[in-house]
């Protein structure tokens, strides 16, 4: 299966036809009002993008929680989720990422609410979301933050959903791709995290200089509005973290760098020292 979703020239429209159908069943299964309730009673998240700009690191860091990916197929066959959360936390992580998607991934929300218990740091809930169910879903997780990919979103969908996030206290991290995309999200008044992915989700190539590139065009609006920058993909050491700052970035995302080693404390030192 993996094979056939790496030939797919069509891996974005691939997941978008399976996460309808994931949808449909999510909506068959749970009562949308029922969830909203629960969501009323849950505790407020932590302030996601604070923690980012707070962050002593340079670049802060979003250390991933992903077991395996379609391009690169199992990454890690040795994966407790919580160990991997509480070893990022104790090497100085500024925020986790779960990865929540399990055909393509094969993460889950059960992970996500497993770490929720067992770490204090701020959570992104990494699934592709194309309804308000999954960011209800995420929530009552215990995510703090929840992606958004421009390309899978029509304008009016990213905004319908960008709004719901930030009504439930949390905060949308909008992942672009191109400036084209840039262009657009930044059209949506209330966007605060920007994600730049430099993985091409239709081939799987990484271009670092896409976050170059996109920051460049942009830099003064970005800055004006406050908006916190994101270089995503690809990153594995200190001299790439290096680059990505001098173009701007303020934090990275960062997990098959961190998720191939065996030791995850010491490679996240190894990461963000440069001392390996
Ligand atoms: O493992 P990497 O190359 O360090 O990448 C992490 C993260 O950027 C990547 O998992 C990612 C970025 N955008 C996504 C959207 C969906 C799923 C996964 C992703």
């Amino acid at each position: 299966m993996l094979l056939k979703l790496i030939q797919s020239p069509n891996f974005l429209e691939d997941i978008f036809s399976y996460k309808q159908e994931e949808v449909e069943l999510l909506q068959q299964h749970y009562d949308l009002k029922d969830l909203q309730n629960r969501v009323k009673k849950t505790s407020p998240c932590h302030n996601f993008q604070q923690a980012l700009q707070q962050s002593e690191r340079q670049p802060s860091l979003i250390a991933e929680v992903k077991k395996a990916s379609p391009s690169r197929g199992v990454i890690r066959s040795d994966f407790d989720p919580v160990a991997i959360a509480q070893a990022y936390q104790r090497a100085g992580a500024t925020c986790l990422s779960v990865l929540t998607d399990t055909r393509f991934f094969r993460g889950s929300f059960e992970n996500l609410h497993r770490i929720r218990q067992a770490v204090d740091l701020p959570l992104l809930c990494k699934e592709f979301i194309i309804d308000p169910i999954q960011v209800y879903l995420a929530r009552l997780a215990g995510a703090d933050a929840v992606l958004l990919i421009a390309s899978m979103l029509s304008e009016e969908k990213l905004g319908e959903l960008l709004c719901l996030i930030q009504e439930l206290g949390m905060e949308a991290l909008v992942e672009v791709h191109n400036l084209a995309e840039l262009d657009l999200v930044l059209s949506l008044p209330s966007l605060r995290l920007i994600g730049i992915n430099n993985r091409n989700l239709a081939t799987f190539t990484v271009n670092l200089t896409t976050t170059q590139t996109l920051l460049a065009s942009r830099r003064d609006i970005l800055q004006d509005r406050g908006i916190t920058t994101i270089s995503e993909s690809g990153l594995g050491d200190r001299s790439q973290l290096d680059r990505v700052v001098s173009w701007g970035v303020d934090a990275v995302l960062v997990g098959e760098a961190l998720m191939k080693q065996a030791d995850i404390e010491s490679a996240v030192q190894c990461l963000m020292t440069g001392h390996c």
